[in-house]
């Protein structure tokens, strides 16, 4: 007789998604299902229907048509079909009859589809035990969210990353000396405040010029794709918001600067983190403010997260540094002449840690501790240094926490990051060379005119916005000038007579020179004529690279340049033009000219003498001889130094002795006596800045201890190899091809079967080519670094959590010493704790699973047989087999589920004290840290500490509203030896 009573409520074991079906009409051979929600009619063979029936019991929750959800008490029958007894969610009393059922109920929980019969594969419930597992494991790991991008491990990056990445809206100035990779350290924090959910909308604003390079390296390095935004794309979005068009949006300075209509679009989106690079552009003065810096200004007020590049940050002078400083906190930068009064206070405070090392002993030593000490804290640690009776070990670490109290708490260690080459090691040398060419006729008179005060040339050259001193440095542009003004520039063209053009060509025409050369030029106009110089003169096709050139045009002469075997050999960049960029491939560096300030010459070395180079540094310099450029060039060799290595001190040096070089341009019979006093005021600022700033700046920019621990943690996971394992598994129960490349490279394909796309594998997609391996992923560009943070990776890990794949599973389990005919359940419940994502309660409780496996009778064997230990023996069993077993258990395997519930809920109250020890450790260490800062150093912001109180509370709650949801069952069954 068949089972099938109209108005029973059965499931498509094929088409679940159907939702729940009901029994319309049965006879002797056909049965025929509405699936009311799907407005889907089946009829099936009574004898092989694909459907199973769903009957609930004591303590399932479900939902009625109406919209209630009840909890059932009771079950009864009649008349072949089912009525539920239960409470709504108010307690009051509800029943039901089966017809009421929600017909768009859908069984993805773990329970439901067991009892329902539907099974999946047991490696897919392996692979999400595995998933949940490492979800776990990552969640709480150090390195999150600096393992994956594809970067060498450089410690002062990581740590700056890190320190960083750990505040509540970070604000910070990156200033690490040229090409020490401030955009690398950038990336890195904004893809952990990306990756923990602390930041999920950012927006990049960079020069023109490094539009494209951040494009790339934001993809190729740190797997992000951002937005590119300029007017031709925001046009395309009519009335609608450009900047709402992605979640992390790049574009051009130049143009949104430009554009109040766009910056007010900007202001009124929601953004988490502002990127501000090249930031020592935005111009302002306690008189004046530049439209840049008023355009950042604003929305620096708006955004709380603000990360401002610049490795020039004193280019314009302490007051323009200030001025960065102001944007990042206004409340604690709001006075010029306190801000440099407190920096006199800096060296004793290095003096007192320097001590540290030598201390107990020297009195002198503990009184220059004494002197920078106030408050207890301190004073508890000093005195264990200085206790005889302590040991070795109590000292060291009484040492270190004195040292970094010391660093957080005076300076602006805690806004200001700078890292130097002569700290950071490994840079190349750098080699100057000079030739002396023969100054042309044409600009031999137009000296002398200038040094004679001629005033209608002055006016003329004034007009072509040159100044004394850019007539004077420049004299091909004072040439064109005064040609424009005299001949309507019908006379010869300066590259025709210009000496360097003649070195030049020959440089770039000898054999011996047959490397790239990076030609730097200071002003837009002669780079363009000096490229056409070269066409004409020589036959030589020199691309330009300046900032009035489009996106395309000066990337595609960057790509010219960059390219191997058939690029260029020369590039011409005009100064602004280059500033940012990436050359490291080239070793010869023209300076065509030579730039008024000295950072301005440490930016045009730095395109590359970057991390990367791999050979030592040519500095090319032609030089006019006698001419204005060659005092200049002189003041820098042997005044400052400049050529061989980077000084902070060169834009001091410049302020106070800038006049006296401006005259000397012109009459250098006192040159001699100025670089004297060069180097004599260059070398006490530089000893003054040693003794206190910079040194604190060096010490606070890496802390050498905690770069090591970021480290081991990355490397850590890139040696893990439960990520090859898992990455194998997860691949081929998607259906991704993956075929060895040998030499640890593998091609990943969307298989003919692919379950669903995936990042870079969609339908139709060629896939990549992909290693575990960072050194060889490094070295070439074209291939991908699989790692648990690779969008591929976390996509896998995220498509089966979130998804009810390999929720259930049946097997067998045939073992010599366990009877046949028993049953087994191995449930796996998850931690459920709903946050705002910018919690990152995964910090401390992410989403953690409980094992219990329990035999027939209920006793608990998790301890006894491991998850791995029991998945190696046991056997597949078909679907359909698998439906009947669990259709014959439906009673018993309800008990056990229920008792596996009450096992795991033992477990629940641990796993939230550790969770809420663990987070109170970490953020009352952190709290108390930051009011002790506080109380002495005012760049804590008030805000600051509030929001991490908040946090701390906020965390509290979550953590103990923590609830346990069967997230996956395995039912086992045993048989006998010989039973099949
Ligand atoms: N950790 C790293 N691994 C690999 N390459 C790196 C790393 N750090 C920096 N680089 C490379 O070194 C070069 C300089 O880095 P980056 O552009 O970040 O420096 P920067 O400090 O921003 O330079 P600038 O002062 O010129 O703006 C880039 O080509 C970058 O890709």
């Amino acid at each position: 007789m068949s089972d099938f009573f109209p108005g029973q409520r059965w499931i498509s074991d094929g088409e679940t998604e159907l939702g729940l079906g009901t029994i319309l009409t049965v006879d002797a051979r056909s049965v025929t299902v509405l699936f009311t929600a799907s407005q889907e009619t089946r009829t099936y063979s009574v004898r092989q229907a694909p459907l199973t029936r769903v009957v609930f019991g004591p303590g399932d929750r479900i939902d009625t048509a109406d919209g209630y959800q009840l909890s059932v008490e009771r079950v009864e029958e009649q008349d072949g079909c089912v009525i539920y007894h239960g409470q709504d969610t108010d307690g009051e009393p509800l029943t039901i009859g089966e017809a009421k059922l929600s017909d768009s109920m859908r069984f993805h929980q773990a329970q439901d589809r067991l009892l329902t019969g539907q099974v999946d594969r047991n490696d897919w419930f392996e692979l999400r035990y595995r998933s949940l597992h490492h979800h776990q494991r990552l969640a709480r790991s150090p390195a999150l969210g600096l393992a994956g991008p594809r970067i060498d491990l450089i410690a002062h990056q990581l740590y700056i990353a890190d320190e960083v990445s750990r505040r509540q809206s970070p604000r910070v100035l990156l200033a690490d000396e040229v090409g020490l990779g401030k955009t690398i350290e950038a990336g890195l924090i904004l893809h952990r405040l990306l990756l923990t959910g602390r930041a999920s909308r950012a927006l990049i604003l960079v020069p023109a010029s490094l539009t494209h390079q951040w494009l790339i390296e934001l993809l190729r390095r740190f797997s992000l794709s951002v937005t590119l935004l300029d007017e031709a794309q925001s046009e395309a979005f009519g009335d609608d918001n450009p900047f709402d068009s992605g979640q992390c949006i790049l574009a051009s300075q130049q143009w949104l600067f430009a554009n109040p209509h766009r910056q007010r679009q900007a202001e009124a989106c929601e953004w988490d983190l502002l990127i501000v690079d090249e930031a020592h552009h935005l111009d302002w003065s306690p008189q004046t403010t530049g439209p840049g810096y008023a355009c950042i200004e604003r929305l620096s007020q708006r955004i709380a997260g603000l990360l401002l590049l610049t490795a020039t940050p004193e280019q314009m002078g302490l007051e323009s540094h200030f001025a960065r400083l102001r944007l990042l906190d206004p409340d604690r930068y709001h006075d010029l002449d306190r801000f440099r009064a407190e920096e006199n206070g800096y060296a004793a405070v290095a003096e007192a840690i320097e001590a540290l090392a030598r201390l107990p002993g020297d009195a002198a030593d503990r009184d220059r501790l004494g002197a920078v000490i106030d408050d207890a804290d301190g004073e508890a640690l000093a005195a264990t240094l200085l206790d005889p009776e302590s040991d070795e070990a109590q000292r060291d670490s009484a040492r270190r926490q004195l040292r970094e109290q010391l660093l957080d708490r005076h300076g602006t260690g805690r806004v200001m990051f700078r890292n130097s080459r002569r700290h950071v090691g490994g840079f190349p040398e750098r080699h100057l060379h000079v030739s002396e060419l023969p100054l042309p006729d044409a600009y031999r008179d137009q000296f002398d005119e200038l040094r004679d005060g001629n005033d209608h040339m002055a006016a003329q050259l004034s007009a072509a916005d040159l100044g004394p001193r850019e007539a004077r440095l420049y004299p091909e542009a004072a040439y064109r000038a005064l040609d424009d003004a005299r001949h309507d520039g019908a006379g010869d063209a300066w590259w025709r007579f210009d000496s360097r053009v003649d070195w030049l060509i020959e440089r770039l025409e000898t054999a011996a020179a047959a490397h790239k050369t990076l030609v730097i030029v200071h002003r837009r106009q002669t780079a363009v004529e000096l490229a056409e110089a070269l066409r004409v003169r020589a036959g030589i096709a020199a691309p330009v690279f300046h900032e009035a050139l489009s996106l395309v045009e000066r990337d595609r002469a960057a790509a010219a340049f960059a390219e191997d075997e058939d690029g260029c050999q020369v590039l011409i960049c005009s100064e602004i033009g280059s500033e940012g960029r990436n050359f490291q491939f080239c070793h010869h560096l023209v300076m065509f000219d030579l730039p008024w300030h000295p950072d301005l010459l440490e930016q045009r070395i730095g395109r590359l003498d970057r991390i990367g180079q791999l050979h030592p540094i040519d500095i090319h310099v032609p030089m006019l001889s006698p001419s204005p450029a060659g005092v200049l060039l002189r003041w820098y060799r042997d005044g400052l130094d400049a050529f061989s290595a980077p000084h902070a001190a060169g834009g001091d040096v410049l302020e106070a002795l800038g006049d006296a070089l401006l005259e000397a341009l012109d009459d250098d019979s006192s040159l001699d006596a100025l670089i004297e006093e060069t180097r004599t005021f260059n070398d006490a600022r530089l000893a003054e800045r040693e003794a206190g700033r910079n040194r604190l700046l060096e010490w606070n920019a890496c802390r050498p201890e905690r770069a090591d621990a970021v480290i081991s943690a990355v490397v850590e996971q890139d040696n893990d190899k439960a990520l090859p394992r898992y990455v194998d598994q997860a691949l081929d129960i998607f259906g991704v091809d993956s075929r060895d490349l040998g030499n640890g490279l593998m091609h990943l394909a969307p298989g003919s079967h692919m379950l669903d796309s995936l990042p870079g594998l969609a339908q139709g997609d060629d896939g990549f080519t992909a290693t575990y391996s960072r050194a060889r992923a490094l070295a070439r560009d074209d291939i991908q670094r699989l790692s648990w943070e690779h969008p591929l990776v976390s996509a896998l890990l995220e498509r089966v959590l979130e998804s009810s794949l390999g929720n259930t599973a049946l097997a067998l389990l045939r073992h010599p010493s366990i009877p046949g005919g028993r049953l087994m359940v191995e449930l796996v419940f998850r931690t459920h704790c709903p946050a705002p994502k910018s919690l990152q309660l995964g910090r401390f409780l992410p989403d953690t699973g409980i094992r219990v496996l329990l035999d027939e009778s209920g006793t608990n064997l998790s301890d006894k047989v491991t998850f791995s230990g029991l998945s190696r023996n046991l056997q597949r069993v078909k679907k359909g087999v698998a439906r009947e077993l669990l259709k014959s258990r439906h009673d018993q395997l309800r008990a056990l589920l229920r008792q596996g519930e009450r096992e795991a809920e033992r477990e629940l109250p641990t796993l939230v004290e550790n969770a809420q020890q663990q987070m109170r450790d970490t953020l009352d260490r952190e709290l108390a840290r930051l009011k002790a800062l506080a109380a002495r150093n005012d760049a804590i912001r008030e805000d600051e500490l509030k929001s991490l109180a908040d946090e701390r509370h906020a965390l509290d709650t979550a953590i103990e509203s923590a609830t346990l949801r069967l997230d996956a069952v395995r039912v086992i069954v045993t048989v006998d030896n010989e039973q099949r």
